[in-house]
């Protein structure tokens, strides 16, 4: 199993990182990004420590490994991996979103279906199978970035310029594709291994170049990594911002400068219908987002139990309309966690034998991310009032006596001090009203396509066949004679 140190030490490869009009020296060290990068060493060491249960043989490769990047073949495979994804998202309480294991739960599904990239064309699928196995064997950290850069969204990449702006194959040469333009949003991107290239949104016939998918180190030439705003060193200290300190994943533009992708690390080139193949046709889609999914029970648990204590502190908690506030959170947190339970319990093997949560769970919950988890933010802002205010600047404050000596008197609970007051309402000011709290509610509402989309994958996964049967039997049940 791959521990935390080599993890870090891998992540000095010289990849071009670029922050603030600079190239990152050394993204294990700057203050941008260490403290992600020892969150996932943390994780690769979690999963390695005896007794994680997250390793295991895959019986498809023989590959003794994590368990995040194994294919579940069967209801109890499917239910470890649960409990390994669950371990993880508990270590950092469902504020890192673009763990190993989520792009991992991709690549399983993938390598479980090569059919779905091999064409008349080309046989990819074996690349997929390959790197499959190369990740299981290296435990390597994936990101991705497979949405078009916006520019325009009335028409798609081949009507927007001449030279492309979203990633295109330019070249096919004997050693492989050569891609030009751009993709976002790499989450993650900085600190992982590899990149994953493609797109998800739909493509027309005329989009052919724009039509690949392919995965890289990040050190590869001519890949360029242009991240946001990083917010972690903007923190006072990790008292006053203990989630950007710690969670910051940072997510990315990456800029593809005639970059050579190798013949080996292809999955699709210039096959619009392989795209769609590539997420819908194998599963991945559905195994990936169950993995986000897990990930979101732990974090609207944290988020429930912080809104629980706000109400404990400030002793509103017995008033009804703060309970009944506590009841719709308490209702959205369970509303989730009931559908990946449900997603789990109707999963079923498709043809090769890989486990697929159900659809119809999992993308009915998808489908009211974007006001469910926003609602629950609105609720823990409303208990919080002015609390999140009233609170000094920083922890200097409260190390200087003639400051602290007001504190200690007037900023205080019934049965909480100072310090520990304070220490509550700023970490919900991180969840509801910090740079990286507002950037967690844009995550939460698109990570999974804008709202509009994952409606249309609650519609599409819903099987209203069922339900239209029983209003056309019902409507032939009685007519103008009854
Ligand atoms: C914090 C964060 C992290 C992310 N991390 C990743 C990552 O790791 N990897 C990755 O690949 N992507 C990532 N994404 C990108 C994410 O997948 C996209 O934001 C998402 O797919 C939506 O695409 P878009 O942002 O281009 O929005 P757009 O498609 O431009 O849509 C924006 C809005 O325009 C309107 N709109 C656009 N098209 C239509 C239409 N056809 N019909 C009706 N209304 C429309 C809707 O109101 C929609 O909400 C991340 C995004 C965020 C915010």
């Amino acid at each position: 199993m791959r521990a935390g140190s080599d993890y870090l030490a891998a992540l000095t490869d010289g990849r071009a990182v670029y922050l603030d009009g600079a190239r990152v020296d050394d993204v294990r060290t700057h203050p941008a990004f260490a403290p992600v990068a020892h969150r996932v060493a943390e994780l690769f060491d979690l999963a390695a420590a005896p007794g994680s249960g997250m390793t295991c043989q895959d019986p498809a490769t023989g590959e003794v490994t994590n368990r995040v990047f194994v294919a579940p073949r069967s209801r109890a495979d499917l239910a470890a991996l649960r409990e390994a994804i669950l371990t993880w998202a508990h270590h950092n309480h469902g504020w890192v979103g673009r763990g190993p294991d989520h792009v991992g739960a991709f690549v399983s599904a993938f390598a479980a279906h090569p059919e779905a990239f091999d064409t008349d064309e080309h046989s990819f699928g074996a690349n997929v199978v390959a790197y499959h196995r190369r990740l299981q064997r290296e435990h390597r950290y994936v990101a991705y970035a497979i949405i078009p850069p916006q520019f325009s969204r009335a028409v798609t990449a081949h009507a927007w310029d001449d030279e492309p702006v979203q990633a295109a194959v330019v070249a096919q040469r004997p050693d492989g594709i050569v891609v030009r333009g751009a993709q976002m949003l790499a989450t993650g991107g900085a600190v992982a291994d590899e990149l994953f290239v493609s797109c998800i949104k739909p493509l027309s016939p005329e989009d052919r170049d724009f039509a690949l998918a392919f995965a890289l180190p990040l050190a590869t030439p001519g890949l360029r990594l242009h991240c946001r705003r990083p917010y972690a060193p903007a923190a006072s200290s990790g008292y006053d911002y203990p989630l950007s300190t710690r969670y910051d994943e940072t997510d990315a533009l990456v800029v593809f400068d005639d970059v050579l992708v190798p013949w080996e690390r292809v999955f699709v080139c210039r096959d619009v219908a392989g795209l769609q193949r590539q997420f819908f046709a194998t599963g991945a889609h559905q195994l990936g987002n169950w993995q986000a999914q897990l990930r979101l029970t732990v974090k609207l648990q944290f988020i429930a139990g912080l809104a629980r204590k706000v109400a404990q502190v400030n002793e509103i908690d017995r008033f009804p309309g703060v309970i009944e506030k506590l009841g719709e959170l308490a209702s959205i947190a369970s509303l989730v966690e009931s559908a990946v339970i449900a997603a789990e319990q109707t999963a079923e093997p498709d043809a090769a034998g890989l486990w697929r949560p159900g659809p119809r769970a999992l993308y009915g919950a998808m489908g009211l991310q974007a006001e469910l988890y926003p609602r629950a933010i609105g609720i823990l802002r409303e208990l919080a009032g002015g609390g999140v205010l009233q609170v000094p600047a920083s922890v200097a404050d409260l190390r200087d006596p003639a400051v602290r000596a007001d504190l200690d008197r007037y900023v205080r609970s019934p049965k909480v001090d100072a310090e520990q007051r304070v220490k509550l309402f700023k970490l919900v000011w991180d969840v509801v009203g910090s740079e990286f709290g507002g950037r967690h509610q844009q995550y939460e509402m698109f990570y999974a396509g804008a709202p509009f989309v994952a409606r249309n994958y609650a519609f599409r996964n819903y099987g209203f066949d069922a339900p239209l049967a029983t209003v056309d039997a019902f409507l032939d049940s009685y007519d103008t004679a009854n």
